[in-house]
């Protein structure tokens, strides 16, 4: 039985001066999931989030939070009114506050002692357990952000909105971190929408994924689906490494210089065409077991290795594979089994 849908935004448009930076954006997040806006600067994902906050105006479209719109060109429902947790990249911590404080900002409802119960438990939550007496500047950046997290947290919201939490934080603590909000966030069953440009951290942390560009929604999907059915070249090439090898209609298949595949299902554009092929959907073999391909070069990145190779017709192509091959080893070359993914060349 499909959930219930907490969030549902249908054909949002904003503008800034007149001039419209979100258009014609629609999807819908259901109860308990987490998706991901990714896409590159300047696209529109801080405005559709602040949009979803009440922090921008709409020029068009409607936003809805559990069926009840609370934002269309018209009228929109204050933030404080729309039970949303809030969470941004840095500063985001009152520095007069304690911790403690901070996370019981939202709590004036609760008694005192439900008050510090509720305060220790979402500490706890985020890994900072006994922290409550500190002051921000007496965290590290990394905690800071647990404890803004936490404050998000505290007083259960119906949807949390998260912008680049830990951008400004490195690679290693960001990974670790988007570990523990994805298991926070399912422990506690929370909705949520992160924006984020980098695509290892949208991929790690979505269930549905939506890809932006130039103000539009160019996909919304689960990654798996943006990775291996991409619904535009752009969001191939933003969702990860790319090979486009020619292809053309022939005698009822695609035939590409790797060989025949089967048709896909969808409607292919008239006239030349490019297949996408991932690197690692690029099988590496003995001579005789595919396509002859020479090896260009090789770069070691530990636990695999990334080629460069010339098919026989001049096609350059990238590859990932194990470690053994050497620039200048001719290689038998096939691909992975997959439905097509073509469109038109370039
Ligand atoms: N307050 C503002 N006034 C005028 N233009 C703005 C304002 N805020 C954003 N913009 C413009 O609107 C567009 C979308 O900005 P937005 O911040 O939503 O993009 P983004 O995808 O979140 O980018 P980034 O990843 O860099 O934060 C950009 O062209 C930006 O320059």
């Amino acid at each position: 039985m499909s959930r219930p849908v907490a969030l549902s935004v249908l054909d949002l448009a904003c503008r800034y001066q007149q001039q419209p930076v979100v258009q014609g954006v629609s999807f819908e997040l259901p109860e308990g999931d987490i998706a991901c806006l990714l896409g590159p600067s300047g696209c529109g994902k801080t405005t559709t989030l602040r949009a979803i906050a009440g922090l921008e105006p709409l020029t068009g479209g409607r936003i809805q939070l559990h069926g009840r719109t609370v934002s269309n060109a018209e009228a929109q429902r204050p933030p404080e009114q729309r039970g949303l947790g809030m969470v941004f990249q840095e500063h985001a911590l009152f520095p007069h506050l304690s911790v403690g404080d901070n996370v019981a900002f939202g709590l004036r409802q609760l008694g005192s002692s439900a008050r510090r119960a509720r305060v220790e438990e979402c500490l706890a939550l985020v890994q900072l357990p006994g922290l409550a007496r500190r002051y921000p500047h007496e965290l590290s950046g990394g905690q800071q952000q647990r404890v803004a997290l936490a404050r998000a947290l505290a007083p259960r919201p119906a949807l949390l909105l998260l912008d680049e939490p830990f951008a400004s934080l490195d690679l290693d603590l960001r990974r670790q971190l988007n570990q523990e909000l994805r298991r926070i966030l399912r422990q506690q069953g929370m909705t949520a929408l992160m924006v984020t440009h980098d695509q290892d951290e949208a991929f790690t942390m979505a269930d549905h994924l939506g890809v932006m560009r130039g103000g539009k929604l160019e996909q919304w999907g689960s990654p798996e689906q943006v990775y291996a059915c991409p619904a535009s070249r752009f969001v191939a090439q933003f969702s990860g490494s790319t090979n486009w090898l020619p292809a053309r209609v022939e005698a009822g298949a695609l035939q590409t210089a790797l060989g025949p595949l089967p048709l896909p299902a969808a409607a292919l554009p008239a006239g030349a065409l490019e297949l996408l092929v991932r690197p690692e959907a690029v099988l590496l073999g003995p001579l005789d077991g595919g396509q002859p391909a020479r090896v260009l070069s090789r770069e070691f990145l530990g636990g695999h290795c990334r080629y460069r190779l010339q098919l026989a017709c001049g096609t350059e192509l990238w590859a990932r594979g194990s470690s053994g091959h050497r620039p200048g080893d001719q290689l038998g070359v096939s691909l992975m089994a997959a439905p097509a993914v073509c469109f038109a060349a370039d």
